[in-house]
This record gives structure tokens, C-alpha cells and sequence, in this order.
């Protein structure tokens, strides 16, 4: 079966009225900043078009079908759909509010001076010293309780670190401007911004946390305080935009529910826990 395009060419090929057609349309679109061209436009819609062809005597119903259809598929392509223009809005205002709240981004930005005290909340929220802590703890675990929930802690993280580079890697969506690329140790996706991996684990680890260990309220007050001031950093640093933050907490909060559902125990995967 030929494709539409294919069959609309060698239409116009054949009726030259398709042809004649097909030029108004451009020369309508090029004068679009000319007000008579802008008229002649609303007198192409479908409904004008209608009428105007019905007058055509000598032309076929099938030949006005086909006209019919050209400014119709014009139409679509010329008026974004609402959810297009829904999702530029907010694509334009997650921009707008990013820069707005960016103001770390630069030492020579409105509150640059804070920088320094912002790029150690990023360490804390960074991969290797949550692994390499939890590392640590396995090893000086010494109960089977202790052991499986740490266990299942560095299985999160890792398996954060997988699930966020490979969206990473599908959406391949740039950091901001303003952004400085100064980062300690990052893979290559992390040129890429949507989601947030620190707001990702700040939310996955501290709801591991809340739900795993026993806290005093004031820590438990303060691990949550953590998570949220991770996440604002990372847009306050210039490293994520504001979509890319409140993705990655979701996300975080999603992955600490695939982990209570994947949980690893002695009786799950005995061999894990035979050491
Ligand atoms: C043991 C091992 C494979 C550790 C790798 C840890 C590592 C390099 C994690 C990357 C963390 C990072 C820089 C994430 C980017 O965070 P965004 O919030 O900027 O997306």
C-alpha cells in the first residue's frame, strides 16, 4: 500500500486543481505577518474550503475529498495540541523558576558565598560515600538483623545508581546553562540532568532509614530535613532544573517500595546470608 505521502504527490501530479491548492497554502503561510494574507488564511479554513469546492463543478467527489484533507492535516500541524502547549508552558516555567532559585550556581551569583557549604551537602548525598559507608557497616556488622538490613540498603543503592542512569540515558536531557560541570566522580550519563540522582537516594535512603532503623524524633526530624535540603541544592548549585528534582524524589520514594518488595532475607537468598 503507498504510503500517504507517496500517494498525495503523484495525486498532485495528476490534478493539477491539488497543485494550485497546495501553493496558496505555502504563500498563505510565508505572508503570515501580512494581515490580508492572514484573512485569506480564515477563508482556507475547512469549512470556506467546503463551499468553495462545491462550487467547482467539474471536479470529482473523490478529487474534493482529497482537497479536503490537505488543510485539515495543515491544521494539526499548525495549532499545537493543548497537551503541547500544556508542556511548553510548564517546560518554560520550570526554566524560568530553576535559574530563579539558581543562586549558587556561580561564586559570583547572588548567594555564591554559600557555595562551598552547598557543594557539602552534595557530597553527602553522593553515591560512594553512602556505598562505601555501607560497605563499612556490613563489615562490622555483627547481628543477622543488622546484617540484612544493611545488606538490602547497599542492594538499594546500587540498584538506584542503575535505574537512574538508564533514564538518564533514554531522556538525555542536558544540565542547565548556568550549571558549572565541577562534580566529584560522575559516570558519563551524569552530563545528563532528568532525574536528579542525589534527590533520588536522598528520598530512597531516608525513607530506608525511617522505616529500618531506630531513631530518636530530633534525628528523624533531621533526616528528613537532609533529604529535602539535598534535593533544593541541587537546583540552588545550577546542576538540575526543578522537574528534574521533583522527578528524582518520586522516583526515590518509588525505588524504596521496589526494595520492600524485592527484600532480601535469609530465607529469600539463604546463600547471601551464609557468610
Ligand atoms: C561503587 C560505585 C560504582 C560507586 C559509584 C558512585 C558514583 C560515581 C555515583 C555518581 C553519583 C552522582 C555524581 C550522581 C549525579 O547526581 P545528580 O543529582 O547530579 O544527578
Amino acid at each position: 500500500m503507498p504510503s500517504p505521502r507517496v500517494s498525495r504527490a503523484a495525486n498532485n501530479a495528476a490534478n493539477p486543481m491539488n497543485k494550485i491548492e497546495f501553493m496558496s497554502l505555502l504563500t498563505n503561510r510565508t505572508n503570515s505577518s501580512d494581515p490580508v494574507s492572514v484573512r485569506h488564511r480564515a477563508s482556507d479554513s475547512p469549512v470556506h474550503r467546503k463551499d468553495s469546492f462545491n462550487s467547482t463543478s467539474s471536479t470529482s467527489s473523490q478529487q474534493q475529498q482529497q482537497q479536503q484533507q490537505l488543510p485539515e492535516e495543515d491544521c494539526m500541524k499548525l495549532n499545537p495540541s493543548f497537551l503541547g502547549i500544556a508542556l511548553s508552558s510548564l517546560l518554560a516555567v520550570d526554566l524560568w523558576l530553576s535559574k530563579t532559585i539558581g543562586v549558587c550556581a556561580r561564586e559570583g551569583s547572588s548567594w555564591g558565598s554559600a557555595r562551598p557549604l552547598m557543594k557539602l551537602v552534595e557530597i553527602s548525598g553522593h553515591g560512594i560515600p553512602w556505598i562505601a559507608g555501607t560497605l563499612y557497616c556490613l563489615y562490622k556488622s555483627d547481628s543477622n538483623a543488622g546484617r540484612e538490613v544493611i545488606l538490602n540498603l547497599l542492594f538499594a543503592l546500587l540498584l538506584d545508581l542503575v535505574l537512574v542512569g538508564i533514564v538518564k540515558g533514554i531522556v538525555k536531557r542536558r544540565r542547565p546553562i548556568h550549571n558549572r560541570m565541577d562534580m566529584f566522580a560522575t559516570f558519563s550519563v551524569d552530563k545528563y540532568s532528568f532525574p536528579s540522582g542525589h534527590a533520588t537516594r536522598a528520598a530512597m535512603v531516608s525513607r530506608f532509614m525511617l522505616n529500618h532503623l531506630v531513631l530518636a524524633v530530633p534525628v528523624r526530624i533531621l533526616v528528613m530535613l537532609w533529604a529535602i535540603v539535598v534535593s533544593l541544592s541541587r537546583v540552588m548549585l545550577g546542576r538540575h532544573n526543578v522537574t528534574d528534582v521533583l522527578f528524582g524524589f518520586f522516583m526515590g520514594h518509588m525505588q524504596y517500595s521496589l526494595i520492600e518488595y524485592l527484600w532480601l532475607s535469609p530465607s529469600t537468598l539463604p546463600a547471601l546470608f551464609r557468610m
